[in-house]
């Protein structure tokens, strides 16, 4: 479409390796491909070490993928983040404790010409903080603080690096309180999470990564409902388990923690009967799958796929 305008991150068949401990080269990021519109608010969910940080470094322009292609607003990311259009939240530290609130966001705005340092103080939440020392601020503060920084270039696309680890519940909720305000007057917004809880509530769409791969892709919504169901567990044998799962087609063990045995099931109810009918099984539980399940059972069946 003519004038139309472009994807903020468009990515695709992006391939990063790197050398491990023993001097092999493995895919940190193995061909991922997506396109994240303006205004979307998308969680990068994944556990350690699943190629978040390195997604997020070639999106900013810190490194170049050794394959695949990457925009950011129709240009190379580089150019992108030169010109302010997308600015990152990191973790670390670089903060000066002496320097009150105010007095760092002054300082750091006065590197961007067109830098709004009042406006910056509002959207991040403060106002109130603003003669507090950085040193004597808590680590949720620290981080609203580091948000008001990446706002001064008034960026149309905000990357977070797993903002909020380390903080509280509270500190938390008054960090995406004051990111959410900002999304909703349309800025991008894409951060990377360990948290299913933080992406359900505060994402439009998730993309779950793992060992560099995309798992699955849509709203927490959709990716619930691919994982539709519930989760059956029971007390019994391996070997009735056994039983139980070859008498019911798409079922199968998840694992098991002490006595108690986990099941995926494609019909949870015909799993049931036949646990109950069939075998020597004792409380038998069906409870509905959490976003927390649907992360299991989407990275077990990727690693089925592997073997
Ligand atoms: N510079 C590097 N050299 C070698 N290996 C690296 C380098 N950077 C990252 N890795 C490896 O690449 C993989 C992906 O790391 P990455 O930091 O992108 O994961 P992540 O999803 O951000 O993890 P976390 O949640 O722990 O931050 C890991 O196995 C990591 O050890």
């Amino acid at each position: 479409m003519p004038g139309a305008q472009p994807p903020a991150a468009d990515l695709v068949g992006v391939t990063k390796r790197f050398t491990d401990a023993r001097g092999n080269k493995f895919p940190a990021v193995d061909d991922v491909s997506f396109r994240i519109q303006p205004g979307e608010v998308v969680a990068f969910l994944g556990p350690n070490g699943a190629g978040k940080t390195t997604t997020i470094d070639m999106l900013l322009g810190l490194t170049k993928p050794d394959a695949g292609k990457i925009t950011v607003f129709g240009v190379e990311p580089l150019a992108a983040a030169r010109t302010g259009k997308v600015s990152v939240v990191l973790q670390t530290d670089g903060l000066l404790p002496e320097l009150t609130v105010e007095a760092t966001v002054r300082m750091v705005g006065s590197l961007h010409p067109n830098a709004d340092v009042e406006r910056a103080i509002a959207r991040a939440g403060l106002t109130e903080l603003r003669n507090r020392k950085v040193g004597a601020c808590s680590g949720g503060e620290k981080q609203r603080l580091r948000f008001a920084l990446a706002l001064l270039p008034n960026p149309d696309f905000m990357v977070l690096d797993e903002p909020t680890a380390g903080m509280d519940v509270t500190a938390r909720q008054e960090f995406w309180a004051a990111v959410r305000a900002d999304a909703q007057r349309g800025m991008t917004v894409m951060f990377a999470t360990h948290y299913l809880e933080e992406a359900d509530r505060f994402a439009d769409r998730v993309i779950m990564l793992d060992h560099g791969r995309i798992l699955a892709d849509g709203s927490t919504s959709d990716i619930r409902a691919a994982v539709a169901g519930r989760t059956v567990s029971a007390v019994v044998s391996a070997e009735r388990a056994a039983d139980a799962v070859a008498a019911v087609p798409g079922a199968r063990v998840l694992e098991t923690r002490g006595e108690r045995v986990y099941f995926a099931a494609d019909d949870s109810d015909a799993l049931l009967r036949a646990l109950l009918n069939s075998t020597d099984a004792t409380d038998v539980e069906a409870a509905p799958r959490s976003l927390e399940d649907a992360f299991v059972a989407i990275t077990q069946h990727a690693k089925e796929g592997i073997r």
